[in-house]
């Protein structure tokens, strides 16, 4: 059940990886192969299987047992001394640290979350109307994929660090961040797909040969050295009344090497780095607009939706999270765009218990008591976003899938496209910012502008790295003449 080179060598992954497409290589052959047994299990490598059946994926990160993460999260350690939630394989530590942590990720327990977000997209607004509006005598086309980055730098750094570092303001990759970690993210996937070399290049001494410092000029180091910097100002003051995520990690007593560790782990959770790879927040930002304003009927409902609620002021200027929960063509349009484009497809590997376990009505055999002998059994998020559950068209963009299905319909599929952020004992816990940042995002640049792709035959360059690195989508915008 997999290619034959998968079942003697790291060889197959290792190849795929290198293609920049391999979302595509995993969902393939899930469909050729996931057929032979009832999990939909196909086989990747000597001890690692993969599927895209999203009840694997819900099985596998189950609260109720106490599963270690696979190696592959090994390779997302940034300080090569302290783990982060991401690299801590071990499911004791990982829930102790998450526990800590999870506090600062609330919406409603954290007001100030939506205030940075809302910041952040007056910044977005505002840097559009300065030097991207055109006009049949000029044009000034924005490359949306970068922007959009900016965009998603400056709410994380809002969130981690109570100010954004200034993207969007300065128009600017500040510290060449994007630069530098687009150039080594080819690499690090390399490396994290093999399952041996992830382990190699998780080794402290390997880390601190060819990982970022904190004295580089350009790239995550600088990062790094900012959040030492702001993260010891934080201890050694002796009253703390600031509103971020590290006010919250030290509250909740985690100490100053974990804070640091965490910060920067978050950054690389959020925007293209070579962690725990990234760029996730931005790649649904473009996606999302891209393929809303390639799609005319789609683009079209929404402004319509959009222009109701001003008529009928249901909305607020910025929108409301909760304003824009009730829109349903706006959710609709999200969902969709989730499922055709998720953000993250990493294979996530998570071990099989050692005596080996039943999976939904499929055997997989346990390892010996060495760890890398284990069975791996991985997420195929591409493949699982194109399942029966969304009907025969899935490959095209179609926001009414979300409208027709029935309640129990709309359940299945929502439960399927929230798995782009993990699930049970990892689930994602950013979801929540996140899913305030594209309620706003959309709603606060449609009412204003009207935009469309310069170049349909090449909206965007767009290379998969178990996440996505994408830019020149080069957009034309133009003011709305009827904005209220
Ligand atoms: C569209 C954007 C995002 C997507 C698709 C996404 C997806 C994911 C996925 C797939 C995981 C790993 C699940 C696993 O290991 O099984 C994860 C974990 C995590 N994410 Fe996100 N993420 C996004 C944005 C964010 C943001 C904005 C933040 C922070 C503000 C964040 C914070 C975290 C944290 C802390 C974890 C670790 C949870 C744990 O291991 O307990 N993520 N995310």
């Amino acid at each position: 059940m997999g290619p034959r080179l998968a079942s003697f060598s790291e060889l197959w992954l290792f190849k795929a990886a290198a293609t920049g497409e391999m979302h595509i290589h995993l969902a393939d052959i899930c469909s050729k192969y996931g057929g032979s047994n009832s999990a939909g299990l196909v086989r990747v490598g000597p001890n690692e299987l993969i599927s895209s059946d999203p009840d694997v994926g819900r099985h596998m990160s189950a609260t109720k047992v106490k599963r270690r993460k696979g190696q592959w999260y090994a390779s997302m350690k940034v300080d090569p001394y302290v783990d982060n939630i991401f690299s801590q394989l071990d499911p004791v530590k990982h829930d102790k640290l998450r526990a800590c942590m999870s506090q600062a990720f609330l919406m409603k327990e954290n007001p100030h979350l939506s205030l940075k977000i809302d910041g952040s997209i007056a910044s977005f607004v505002n840097l559009i109307q300065r030097k991207y509006l055109s006009t049949s005598e000029n044009a000034r086309p924005i490359d949306l994929g970068l922007v959009s980055q900016y965009f998603s730098l400056d709410v994380i750094t809002a969130i981690a660090f109570g100010a954004p570092l200034g993207y969007l303001d300065n128009d600017q990759d500040l510290f060449g961040y994007v630069k530098t970690t687009d150039a080594i993210l080819p690499f690090v996937t390399l490396c994290s797909s093999s399952p041996s070399l992830g382990w190699f290049m998780s080794q402290a001494w390997v880390t601190n040969l060819v990982g970022p410092s904190p004295q580089d000029k350009t790239g995550q180091g600088v990062l790094m050295a900012l959040a030492q910097k702001y993260v010891g100002e934080r201890y050694g003051s002796d009253s703390d009344d600031k509103q971020d995520m590290v006010s919250l990690f030290l509250r909740n007593g985690m100490s100053r090497r974990q804070v640091e560790s965490e910060i920067l782990a978050q950054m690389s959770s959020m925007f293209c780095t070579s962690f725990a790879g990234s760029d996730t927040t931005s790649t649904a930002v473009r996606s999302i607009f891209l393929f809303i304003i390639s799609n005319p009927r789609v683009y079209a409902l929404l402004q319509a939706e959009i222009d109701d609620r001003i008529r009928n002021k249901r909305i607020s200027s910025p929108i409301t999270d909760d304003e824009a929960r009730d829109m349903p063509y706006l959710q609709a349009c999200i969902q969709e765009g989730l499922r055709i484009w998720p953000p993250f497809t990493g294979m996530m590997f998570k071990q099989v218990n050692p005596g080996g376990e039943v999976i939904k009505g499929t055997f997989v055999p346990g390892g010996t008591a060495v760890d890398a002998n284990f069975e791996y059994k991985g997420h195929c998020g591409w493949g699982m976003q194109r399942g029966p559950e969304f009907g025969n068209d899935v490959e095209v963009f179609r926001p009414e899938r979300w409208i027709e299905a029935n309640q129990d319909q709309r359940k299945i599929m929502d439960r399927t496209v929230d798995i782009v952020f993990g699930s049970g004992r990892w689930a994602c816990l950013g979801k929540a910012i996140v899913r305030a940042e594209l309620n706003k995002v959309f709603v606060e640049l449609l009412r204003r502008f009207d935009m469309s792709v310069v170049d349909p035959s090449k909206p965007w360059d767009s290379k998969n790295y178990t996440v996505f690195v994408q830019n020149k989508m080069w957009v034309r915008i133009t003011e709305r003449k009827s904005f209220g």
